[in-house]
């Protein structure tokens, strides 16, 4: 019998990336490799410092590895230009931050729609209502920023990540400014995400219980690959970031 596997939403392929000058190097990261399928959930963690949000930023195209690959839906990103990587950022991969980045004199709706509205496409109403309801927030599609919760700000932002129908989403500290009950239902809304739409997500956290949402953990410990856990737990999460803090 044939196996059918799916190729890997996100490659990364032997990843550095190094700052500062040549004679006092920062090595943020020292050869990640890592695979990301559809419908897969990885939660990246580690010390302050241990390469966690230039992983992100380097795996979402928002920043180039001094070295290695960087595949998107089989695509690779050293080879665009970029128009190209701006392109594919828009067409392919969904964001959400920790700080939500709404702008706060746009509606929900008007917020949602942004990333069709820079691809210069007309947003249809339907499309927009569609992705607000799919957050819970239907009732609240003309509500400025100012006028929502926390929790609801983010979930304007997944909607705002989805509009495009990424194939990956990134997600950068997502319920760290969130109280527990909303951040759990921004984590539920992100399992559905997975479970049911088959998108892949990729979430630096600093919380174990956010990380045990996760198929899998990533350990990172000096910008390397410090292990993983599959089926995790708060707890098995805690141990394992108190031994790579300790060291
Ligand atoms: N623009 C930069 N210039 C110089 N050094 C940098 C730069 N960005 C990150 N670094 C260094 O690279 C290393 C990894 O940083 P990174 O922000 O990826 O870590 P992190 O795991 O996300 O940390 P934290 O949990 O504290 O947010 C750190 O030593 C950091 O000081």
């Amino acid at each position: 019998m044939t196996e059918h596997t799916t190729p890997p939403v996100v490659r990364l392929r032997e990843l550095t990336r190094t700052y500062g000058p040549a004679d006092a190097p920062v090595h943020a990261l020292d050869g990640v490799s890592l695979d990301l399928a559809e419908g897969t959930w990885t939660a990246v963690m580690g010390p302050s410092g241990s390469g966690k949000s230039t992983l992100l930023h380097c795996a979402a195209g928002l920043d180039r590895p001094t070295s290695g690959d960087v595949l998107i839906g089989g695509v690779r990103l050293g080879d665009l230009d970029e128009t190209r990587l701006t392109r594919l950022r828009r067409d392919r991969v969904g964001f959400v931050f920790q700080s939500f980045n709404l702008l706060p004199s746009l509606t929900a709706e008007m917020n949602a729609a942004l990333p069709l509205l820079l691809a210069r496409r007309r947003p249809r109403r339907a499309e927009v209502r569609d992705a607000l309801a799919a957050v819970g927030l239907a009732d609240r599609a003309t509500h400025r920023p100012a006028e929502l919760s926390g929790g609801q700000r983010q979930r304007v932002a997944i909607a705002r990540a989805l509009i495009t129908e990424p194939q990956v989403v990134f997600a950068d500290e997502p319920t760290g400014a969130l109280d527990s009950t909303s951040g759990r239902e921004v984590l539920e809304l992100l399992r559905a995400l997975v479970d049911e739409r088959k998108r892949a997500v990729v979430m630096v956290t600093h919380d174990p219980v956010a990380a045990s949402y996760a198929d899998r953990v990533v350990f990172l410990r000096d910008g390397r690959v410090a292990g993983e856990q599959g089926q995790p737990t708060p707890r098995r999460i805690a141990e394992r970031m108190t031994e790579l803090e300790r060291r």
